[in-house]
């Protein structure tokens, strides 16, 4: 312990000069990869298979020193093997990194996670993703280390990873550990922007760490006023940065309160006995987000000595477990289900969030409705009671007999505000339609202001985007198909964006269940996501569509082909998946939020990127209609400068001749597909009838049964649909793959169409020459889909 300590202390005197971050040397020393304190990674309890952590070490607070093609350890004190030094998993500082997974308890209709914000990924240093693959496949393993091998990094022994920095070093083997990788320009990042803030060296060199040279609009707007004290409520459009908006004056005051080893909190000689009180509480909607709002501002403490305790409170873990985190910690994110499970069960616990200086309600207007809205509503109840504690300040009533808690800070952030949130606060139903729409600004805050104790009775309400959530960089398109051609048409889309790492969104899990193997079959990089899904395989879904068609130096490796992720709106929420081009719409969405959320998973951080949605007939007016909501306010502010007066969506044009040329494929991997799901659904069917049966004492008689289905009736035909597919022989299933092998094996004739008729004739030749074979499925160019 007392080694740690001193490790930070050593570490912590290395705050550099505002507006340039530099390098810092302590007294550590140059060590054999062999002789530092490597500790046994613990591996969760969730983790059956432990998902190949097994065997796995760590170390911290060891300093990767690259020099040319050399690579040296250094750390401040060696030890052999067998005498690890003690480890601090429940003290501050000490990362909260298992990963306590995706929970499948909550509402499908709840979003999901983001990526890096980190500019680039540290080349010199080992990463921490390495560790967890080890025993992902021998091949690859050997792979990786040849690669590294070339790039002078240094060699790992088998079950070994380092990881970067001493105070939340630990495995974090979420989905969003990327975002704990740090920019190796960091050294290189002038943040001399930042200065207007009034930051403190320290937080300065934190955000340098990031590799972040500007702050966005809404940090620029919000920051200082939150450093001043006030309540917020901010509003920005999607992928702008609000994470930090509020993530970074909350570490501001946590190193205020902390400067120094002898003021760390509540605690004291006996602090693992006592509860510390958290800085900060930041409610997130959704386990996903909440793993990603963690790693987000452990990415930004990483370079930070000491820094604080982040800790995320979701579902997945024992609660027993969590208790003991929360013990130590400093910035508390958690899911309201398992925040009021885990706070109801503790009085002290529940005492010591009373005395916390911020509240964060991220994504707003989630958060405070649907099914989150009691949990959330129990827990700020809770949080405002008020009791006498010794570490609580007493707070005053005001003259209408309100407590008001003047030593916290409530933030609210969130893209959008919809009508849904005011029906909730006002606990009464909205007019016919109205939960589909946004609320204006007066409107937000005046609901706001009835359901949080506030500290003011008026809050700061900064919103950077009063004319649109639509980030700028963002294109909308819709395109006009028949009901029954979305999947042709979705099909035609990804084929006119070959490496586009592109999100489809279903308003289904069956959707999903059913548009990944048909893609899959048509050699898409495919990758389903919903809340049904085992907790592993979300995971790896989400990891792989974020590793998937990675560009190196603007070369993608051969045969790697973008991902893309089939998902519910599970992910629609909060998801930081970097350089995701295009979302499609397959189904159109519920409400205006909906929209904005889905489509701000692109263009995010000044990036630009497509949302198209696919319509039917039917839906194409509402749907236009929706949108045009959404950028009611671009359109009044654009009357006011004398500019046309209405949003209209762009209609996207496909060829439509080009798009039936991949009806054969289409069909073939759609039979293939049907079979393949009836098989798998007719053995479970077949699996439940047989227990029922026996359960009741009767004979199993599958042809009775099959006749039954035949009857008629509410849903006999699909039943008797299921019942052909299912009939598929192996053979001719096989003959079927053949075939489709056989048609994707050519590539689609663009040439023909009836854009190039018009155009004036075909250029075979022209088609043939290799740069036209080489472009994505189709044989000879085709136009952009309408997208200027
Ligand atoms: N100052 C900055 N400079 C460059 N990039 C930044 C900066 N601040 C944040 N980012 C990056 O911008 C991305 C979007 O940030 P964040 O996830 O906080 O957005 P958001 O506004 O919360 O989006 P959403 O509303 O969709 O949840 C992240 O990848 C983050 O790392």
């Amino acid at each position: 312990m007392d080694l740690y300590k001193k490790k930070r202390k050593v570490q912590g005197g290395s705050a550099t000069k505002p507006g340039k971050r530099r390098r810092t040397s302590g007294p550590k020393k140059a060590v054999a990869a062999d002789l530092l304190p490597w500790k046994t990674v613990e591996v969760p309890e969730m983790f059956d298979d432990a998902e190949g952590f097994y065997g796995l070490e760590e170390v911290s607070g060891v300093k990767v020193v690259k020099s040319g093609n050399q690579v040296a350890f250094h750390a401040a004190v060696a030890s052999s093997p067998s005498a690890p030094p003690e480890a601090a998993p429940e003290t501050a500082g000490a990362g909260d990194d298992e990963f306590d997974g995706f929970d499948d308890d909550e509402p499908d209709t709840a979003p999901t996670p983001p990526s890096p914000r980190a500019k680039s990924k540290p080349k010199g240093s080992v990463k921490e993703k390495e560790g967890k693959r080890e025993k992902e496949g021998k091949k690859e393993k050997e792979g990786k280390k040849k690669k590294k091998d070339k790039k002078g990094e240094p060699k790992k022994e088998p079950g070994k990873s380092i990881l970067k920095n001493g105070s939340q070093d630990k495995l974090d083997s979420s989905p969003f550990s990327a975002l704990q990788e740090v920019s190796d320009e960091a050294e290189e990042t002038d943040v001399s922007n930042w200065a207007p803030l009034d930051l403190s060296p320290r937080m300065l060199s934190a955000v340098a760490t990031l590799g972040f040279s500007s702050p966005t609009a809404i940090q620029k707007a919000t920051i200082p006023q939150i450093i001043a004290g006030h309540d917020m409520i901010g509003k920005a459009s999607t992928g702008s940065g609000k994470t930090l908006a509020f993530g970074i004056p909350i570490v501001e005051k946590w190193l205020e309160e902390n400067s120094s080893e002898d003021n760390k909190g509540a605690g004291g000689d006996d602090e693992e006995e006592r509860q510390k009180i958290p800085t900060a509480l930041i409610l997130s909607p959704t386990r996903e987000l909440a793993h990603q709002l963690t790693a987000h501002l452990k990415a930004l403490c990483s370079s930070l000595s000491p820094c604080p305790y982040v800790c995320s409170v979701t579902g997945g873990l024992s609660v027993h477990k969590q208790q003991r985190q929360l013990r130590a910690a400093d910035i508390v994110i958690g899911t309201p289900g398992r925040l009021w499970e885990v706070m109801s069960s503790s009085g002290s616990l529940l005492n010591a969030f009373r005395g916390m200086k911020f509240l964060v309600v991220d994504e707003a207007d989630r958060l405070l409705s649907e099914g989150h809205f009691k949990e959330a509503s129990e827990i700020l109840q809770a949080l405002d009671r008020q009791v006498i504690s010794r570490d609580v300040p007493r707070e005053e009533d005001d003259e209408d007999g309100d407590t008001k808690l003047h030593h916290r800070q409530t933030l609210v952030f969130s893209a959008t505000f919809n009508k849904s949130l005011q029906q909730k606060l006002a606990s009464k139903k909205g007019g016919k339609g109205s939960r589909f729409d946004l609320m204006s600004t007066e409107e937000s805050m005046e609901y706001l202001l009835k359901k949080l104790n506030f500290r003011s009775d008026k809050p700061k309400f900064l919103d950077v985007n009063p004319v649109s959530q639509m980030a700028e960089g963002l294109q909308e398109g819709l395109v006009e198909c028949g009901a029954m051609e979305k999947d042709l048409y979705l099909y035609a889309l990804l084929m006119h964006h070959p490496n586009a790492r592109t999100l489809v969104f279903t308003n289904s899990i069956s959707s999903v269940r059913r548009l990944a193997p048909l893609l899959q079959n048509l050699e898409l990089n495919a990758l389903p996501l919903h809340s049904q899904m085992p907790q592993k395989a979300r995971l790896r879904s989400i990891e792989r569509f974020t590793a998937s068609g990675e560009e190196k130096n603007k070369v993608r490796k051969k045969g790697e082909k973008a991902g893309i992720l089939i998902a519910t709106d599970v992910a629609a929420r909060g998801l930081d998946i970097k350089a995701i081009d295009v979302v499609i719409h397959y189904h159109v969405p519920r409400a205006a939020d909906a929209y904005v959320h889905r489509s701000g998973r692109t263009a995010r951080a000044q990036a630009s990127g497509k949302s198209i949605l696919l319509c039917a007939p039917e839906e194409a007016a509402p749907t236009r209609k929706l949108v045009a909501r959404v950028h009611a306010q671009h359109a009044a502010s654009a009357l006011g400068q004398g500019k046309k007066t209405k949003f209209y969506v762009r209609t996207l044009d496909l060829d439509r001749r080009l798009v039936s040329r991949l009806k054969p494929r289409l069909s073939l991997a759609k039979k293939i597909a049907d079979s393949t799901l009836a098989k798998e659904k007719g053995n479970k069917d077949e699996q439940w009838l047989r227990s029922a049966a026996e359960e009741l004492g009767v004979e199993y008689d599958s042809e009775e049964l099959d006749k039954a289905g035949k009857w008629g009736g509410r849903g006999s035909g699909r039943r008797q649909k299921e019942a052909e597919a299912r009939s598929l022989t192996k053979g001719e299933l096989a003959q079927l793959r053949a075939e489709l092998r056989e048609l994707l094996s050519q590539k689609i004739n663009a040439g023909v169409s009836t854009r190039y008729i018009t155009g004036g004739g075909v250029d075979v030749d022209e088609l043939l020459k290799d740069e036209m074979m080489g472009t994505g499925e189709f044989l000879g160019s085709v136009g952009s889909v309408g997208f200027d």
